[in-house]
């Protein structure tokens, strides 16, 4: 049995078809127009959607096509008039996977639906072998060490679920692959995985990004906006640096995560939407608990599962593997470490973590000497890289180090990262301490890449 949202306004015809399709064996939700539709499907996503594109409150088929997209990926089947055969064509160009003439006929409404029920369940098999496919590998999380290994195997049995997670983990241990780990191998793959930096925005403006305004709500609200709450229906939210999150902001959190509720800044009605919530912070959520600036409802409600990212000092076998990971991303297949290179990246704690190690890498890695054999990354190249020694000789020529103007980059992209990283990714504070403006800032990370 699959779930078909009826989007139409009139009442005889809603009962008829209605009763037809219930009778071909499909749970049937009505709506009687556009935003009616949008809703039940950001509440519980439908299997199939039969859309009329003539509906309140415009009553304009152009309007109506402007709708199929937010049912994706559900198929949408258009019902338009018997002469509207250029409409219909439009709508198939918009996305809908099929269209109906009305009056509707009821031997063509059983083939039109069950074409694209099925349909609609090839798609689920395909995102459940994929993300399957996903588990079989690291999903993103690279380390052999018997404590990455039980945390892939978490994530795999804990994704399929609807659980509410909780990670937990120093600073750059890869909380955030965890949460996209999660998404990827979860039935919501194809849905969105929407990330929210919790401690980046004051209260007042983290409501509206969460949960939109409405126009007119404070000085600036000059139209309605959607918050990622809804644009994330049937996907994955990531709360990234939950324990950031103003006390203010803790209530509303804790409303929807109890009933799926929620109120757009300026609303009177509240709306529901269905997501999975991944929160992850680097703070001793419990000790900030007992000393009552985190809400203990909400550290429950949020650790339906609590899984832990750990040190990279933990597991200092995973250095020399994800060393040369990172240096293979960022200058291929030929580009080695000197055995004094492996000697020191083994020797060193990492007190950053794999972020720290990342950007170490990569910095050495610009720096580097190239050979013909490809390029080299030796001690002295990650010791400068990782702030131990001063700016080595810049030797011309082609075989020599990289240009000034590539070691000063690398150096840039180290502090920034580093910076980021204290910070818990806040571009105010961030911009701060590099003494730079916020807008500088976020230049500089458009340009590397890093936003
Ligand atoms: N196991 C891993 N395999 C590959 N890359 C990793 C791994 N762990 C972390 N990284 C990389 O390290 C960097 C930091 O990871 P991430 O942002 O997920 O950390 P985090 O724990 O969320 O940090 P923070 O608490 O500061 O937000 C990223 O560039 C990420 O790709």
């Amino acid at each position: 049995m699959s779930g078909v949202l009826l989007a139409d306004d009139e009442p005889a015809f809603q009962r008829l078809t209605g009763a037809w399709l219930r009778d071909l064996g499909h749970s049937v939700r009505v709506a009687g127009d556009g935003e009616a539709a949008r809703r039940l499907h950001r509440e519980a996503p439908a299997d199939l959607v039969l859309l009329d594109l003539a509906m309140p409150p415009h009553h304009d088929p152009e309007k109506g096509l402007e709708l199929i997209a937010d049912f994706a990926p559900a198929p949408v089947v258009v019902m338009t008039g018997h002469a509207d055969h250029a409409l219909a064509l439009k709508a198939v160009d918009a996305g809908a996977w099929d269209f109906l003439a009305k009056p509707v006929d009821p031997d063509m409404l059983r083939i039109v639906v069950q074409r694209a029920t099925e349909r609609a369940r090839l798609q689920r098999e395909l995102s459940e072998l994929r993300a399957q496919g996903g588990a079989a590998e690291d999903m993103g999380l690279a380390g052999t060490s018997p404590a990455m290994a039980a945390l892939r195997d978490l994530i795999r049995r804990v994704a399929p679920t609807r659980l509410p997670v909780l990670v937990l983990g120093p600073s750059g241990t890869g909380k955030e692959l965890v949460a996209r780990a999660l998404h990827h191998a979860s039935p919501r793959a194809e849905r969105p995985l929407v990330t929210i930096h919790c401690g980046a925005l004051p209260a007042e403006l983290l409501e509206s990004e969460l949960f939109g305004h409405l126009k007119g709500s404070f000085t600036g609200a000059v139209a309605d906006r959607p918050g990622l709450v809804e644009a994330t229906a049937g996907g994955t939210l990531f709360l990234d640096e939950v324990g950031e999150m103003p006390p203010a902001m803790q209530v509303k959190l804790l409303r929807f995560l109890n009933d799926g509720t929620y109120q757009p800044v300026g609303a009177r009605e509240p709306r529901v939407a269905e997501v999975r919530v991944v929160a992850a912070t680097h703070r001793d959520l419990r000790a900030m608990v007992a000393e009552g600036s985190f809400r203990e409802d909400l550290y429950y409600r949020l650790k339906g599962v609590e899984l832990r990212t750990p040190a990279l000092d933990e597991r200092p076998g995973d250095v020399a593997l994800l060393a040369h990971l990172f240096l293979r991303r960022a200058s291929g297949a030929a580009a080695r470490f000197t055995p004094e290179a492996s000697r020191w990246l083994a020797a060193r704690r990492w007190p950053g973590n794999v972020r720290e190690l990342r950007s170490v890498v990569e910095c050495a890695a610009a720096l580097a000497s190239g050979s013909p054999t490809g390029l080299a990354v030796d001690a002295a190249d990650l010791a400068f890289a990782a702030g131990e020694t001063p700016l080595p000789g810049v030797p011309a020529g082609p075989a020599g180090r990289q240009s000034l103007e590539a070691e000063v980059a690398a150096l840039e992209r180290v502090r920034i990262e580093e910076a980021l990283a204290r910070t818990g990714h806040n571009h105010t504070h961030t911009a701060r301490e590099l003494g730079l403006s916020r807008v500088g800032l976020l230049k500089k990370l458009d340009r590397m890449g890093l936003r």
